[in-house]
């Protein structure tokens, strides 16, 4: 994407934004308000920038032509995601599938596939309205990888997951992420250290940092930035750096 710019009202929430992202885990980071959940929702193409170009899978989304392609081809997970609670898991993923045109064949397996693979299986047949909080985001993590996504794009997936999902979700992002583009806001930075190949940090709808969460943590160390893990310490100390007087993005 190229001069992306994202205006809410009088909020500025993405400015003049260049960003180009390949196959992997890219974690995209930042404090409230920074402008994360404005951009995912720009890639999803369910937000249309106001200004900029961005192009998804080859196509320019201003373009109307290709974009039902491109839909068939992305998995969404936003902030709040909207399900039917009275559907079973199966029914609610199947629904997504069918949504996205997946061939009718293809489907069961498809679905059951997707909800094992969230760890879910044995709550398949189960009532979406019967399940806690955590299992809830599970089934929205399985509905957006039900098409095995070439792009997919997740808007803080791990909120609410208890300890040992979270650390099977990140093998799940790492498996996802040696094919897909995946994009994935948080701000829980051991999830980043632990799954993510590059960093993009946001401040104020511009780019603080990029880099890989290796380098991140290093720039922790070496700046000294307050926080109770390197790569929170980075995060910190990139933040600083970008906000100092004169300072210039660092990209
Ligand atoms: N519908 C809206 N109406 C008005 N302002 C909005 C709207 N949505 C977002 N904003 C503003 O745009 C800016 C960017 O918001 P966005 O939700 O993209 O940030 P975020 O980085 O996802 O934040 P968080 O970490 O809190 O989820 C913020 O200043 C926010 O107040």
């Amino acid at each position: 994407m190229t001069g992306l710019r994202v205006r809410h009202r009088k909020t500025l929430a993405l400015d003049s934004l260049d960003l180009a992202l390949g196959t992997g885990v890219h974690g995209l980071l930042g404090p409230n308000g920074a402008g994360k959940t404005s951009l995912i929702r720009v890639l999803a193409t369910v937000a249309r920038p106001d200004a900029g170009r961005v192009e998804l899978l080859g196509e320019d989304t201003a373009a109307h032509r290709g974009l039902a392609g491109v839909r068939r081809r992305l998995g969404y997970l936003p902030q709040d995601f909207g399900y039917y609670p009275g559907f079973t898991v199966r029914e609610f993923v199947a629904y997504v599938a069918w949504l996205k045109e997946m061939p009718a064949a293809d489907v069961p397996a498809a679905v059951e596939r997707a909800v094992a693979r969230v760890g879910l299986a044995d709550r398949i047949d189960a009532k979406v309205r019967t399940l806690s909080g955590g299992m809830v985001r599970r089934v929205g993590i399985a509905q957006a990888i039900v098409n095995d996504p070439a792009v997919l794009l997740l808007d803080e997936p791990t909120a609410g997951l208890d300890p040992e999902q979270r650390v099977e979700f990140r093998g799940l992002l790492r498996e996802l992420g040696a094919t897909a583009t995946v994009v994935v806001s948080t701000h829980l930075v051991e999830d980043v250290a632990a799954a993510c190949t590059e960093v993009t940090l946001l401040d104020a709808g511009r780019i603080a940092y990029r880099g890989t969460p290796q380098a991140l943590s290093l720039l922790g160390e070496t700046s000294g930035g307050p926080g109770d893990h390197p790569i929170e310490r980075g995060y910190t100390a990139a933040l600083r750096a970008h906000r100092a007087p004169g300072a210039r993005e660092a990209v």
